[in-house]
């Protein structure tokens, strides 16, 4: 963003800089080996490159190896050798008893230095103490670890190899600069514009004025880019745990559906509050869907979606049993009856039902209407299963803290032989688990669709409450017989209960609208 800031003064914030441009005012050519010799190479190097992008210099780099002290072979360059510190310890005592050798030259070199002090001879063993031998000693170790400090070089190789072994020295590449005058030169770094504004192009200053050159071999500030969205890691977390627990993932993407598919279906009574304006987005054009198949879709893509669906089951095309039109008549009169005047066993709901309510197509207000279509592929082949989606739902909510009129839904569904309702909650126990909600409480509740109906409440240990985080039942058999799927094959299911993220949440995801889960 173009600021206001004015021209910036370099060359105050700079010292190494200014030294650099000083020093060449007084000769031609700098060495920092020599010239900088205490300043840390990336300090020096930086300084260069500011000089350098602004041609007032040019240099040269260097690379040498160098022979380096360790923290070591410092203290013994500053003391002298462990074998020198025995000797002088003896030296200055005439006789020293053995076990006093540590409290004059430490426990170390007492250690290391009487070995080599007996082996040159310096020093030796009277009784329990020491006496001196050597009148005089040389301490070569330190001569040359001196010698190596001021040079930085060792020419034998022997020798090196030998300090390289006691840890007295390391190699090490070192960069030094030859630095001359650039084209540019002067004494000063001129003071520089960094950004252009429009008072300076109104006043003609931009002309003139003396801009900070760009720097394009700069790494610049990491982006941090990448990163999956809050609502697509959320997805992903909660889809492996359904993967792990053998579920497989059911074909979603269609936002419109009719009523047949989100409610009737479903078992939902055509006068329900639910499937009212208030509570459900009617779509206009075109305001409803087609006989037989209810579906708001193109024949291609129901074609595609079957394709999908055959994946799904896993069943050779030739043992499947097709579900055909004549079928979808069935399942159409079966709906009907079941609401109006009662079937499979149920009274129903015994008011007439309406054909053109049931083709009114809406935004799908839950991915129960996914798990629906699903389930009545099923009954094609039916079998023990288990499917899951996470898709987006939509509502006629009034917007406030903790509604939004869209969202993501995660919706689990079990097909199998014998489920009881102890199973459901067993089941959620270990799906919650897998997210960390380990406490688990269910309430009775009411859904047109399951009988019996929880729902699921998890105790957050952060807000020191309970939350509820989900919706569960056993689907009715007023839902599942209309399709043909067996008496003895029950389907439960559960969605997870989305979200709107902690206030102080949304400064850390400032991208999110909502997140599911808690
Ligand atoms: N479909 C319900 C949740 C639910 C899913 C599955 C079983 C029971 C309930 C909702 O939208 O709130």
């Amino acid at each position: 963003m173009p600021g206001t800031r004015g021209p910036v003064p370099v060359a105050e914030k700079h010292d190494l800089t200014q030294e650099v441009l000083n020093l060449l005012d007084e000769k031609s050519t700098i060495g920092t080996n020599d010239d900088f010799p205490s300043i840390p190479q990336p300090e020096i190097k930086a300084a260069l490159d500011r000089l350098a992008s602004r041609s007032m210099i040019t240099y040269e780099t260097l690379d040498a190896e160098q022979v380096l002290l360790t923290a070591e072979g410092r203290v013994i360059c500053d003391e002298g050798s462990h074998e020198f510190k025995v000797w002088d310890a003896v030296r200055q005592n005439g006789r020293l008893p053995i076990k006093e050798l540590p409290s004059y030259v430490g426990a170390d070199s007492a250690k290391v230095g009487q070995g080599n002090a007996f082996r040159n001879k310096w020093i030796k063993k009277d009784g329990d103490s020491l006496v001196l031998v050597a009148k005089a000693v040389q301490d070569s170790t330190r001569e040359l670890l001196q010698k190596v400090q001021e040079t930085r070089a060792l020419g034998d190789a022997k020798v090196l190899a030998d300090l390289k072994k006691r840890k007295l020295v390391t190699l090490g590449k070192v960069f030094s600069y030859i630095v001359s005058k650039g084209p540019k030169y002067a004494k000063e770094i001129p003071a520089e514009v960094t950004d252009l504004t429009a008072e300076m192009l109104a006043n003609g200053r931009w002309e003139t004025a003396n801009f900070k050159p760009y720097n394009f071999n700069a790494l610049g500030a990491s982006q941090n880019a990448g990163a999956l969205h809050p609502l697509n890691k959320v997805r992903t977390e909660f889809r492996n745990i359904f993967f792990s627990l053998g579920f497989v993932e059911m074909p979603t993407g269609h936002f419109v559906d009719s009523g047949f598919w989100n409610f009737d279906a479903l078992f939902v009574p055509q006068q329900h509050p639910a499937r009212d304006v208030q509570d459900t987005f009617f779509v206009s054009d075109p305001p409803r869907a087609d006989r037989p198949r209810a579906d708001p879709c193109t024949e291609a893509q129901l074609d595609a979606m079957e394709a999908g669906s055959r994946k799904l089951f896993s069943t050779p095309e030739s043992s499947a049993r097709k579900i055909t039109a004549r079928d979808y008549e069935q399942y159409w009169a079966n709906i009907k009856a079941v609401h109006q005047t009662g079937a499979f066993g149920s009274i129903g709901y015994r008011y007439p039902w309406s054909e053109d309510e049931c083709l009114r197509l809406v935004l799908r207000t839950h991915t129960t209407a996914v798990s629906t279509w699903v389930l009545h592929r099923l009954a094609e082949d039916p079998r023990p299963a288990r499917y899951f989606s996470i898709d987006r739902v939509f509502r006629n909510e009034t917007v406030d803290a903790t509604h939004l009129a869209e969202f993501h839904q995660i919706e689990g569904v079990i097909a199998d032989y014998s489920l009881t309702l102890g199973g459901l909650m067993l089941f959620l126990q270990n799906f919650f688990a897998k997210m960390g909600i380990e406490n688990l409480r269910f309430k009775p509740a009411y859904n047109p669709y399951t009988e019996p109906s929880m729902e699921v409440f998890g105790y957050h240990k952060g807000l020191g409450r309970w939350v509820e985080i989900g919706n569960s039942g056993m689907f009715r058999p007023e839902m599942l017989e209309p399709m043909g799927l067996p008496r003895g094959l029950r389907v439960m299911s559960h969605s997870v209960i989305p979200r709107k993220l902690p206030s102080n949440a949304r400064k850390l995801l400032p991208n999110s609208e909502t997140l599911i889960g808690f």
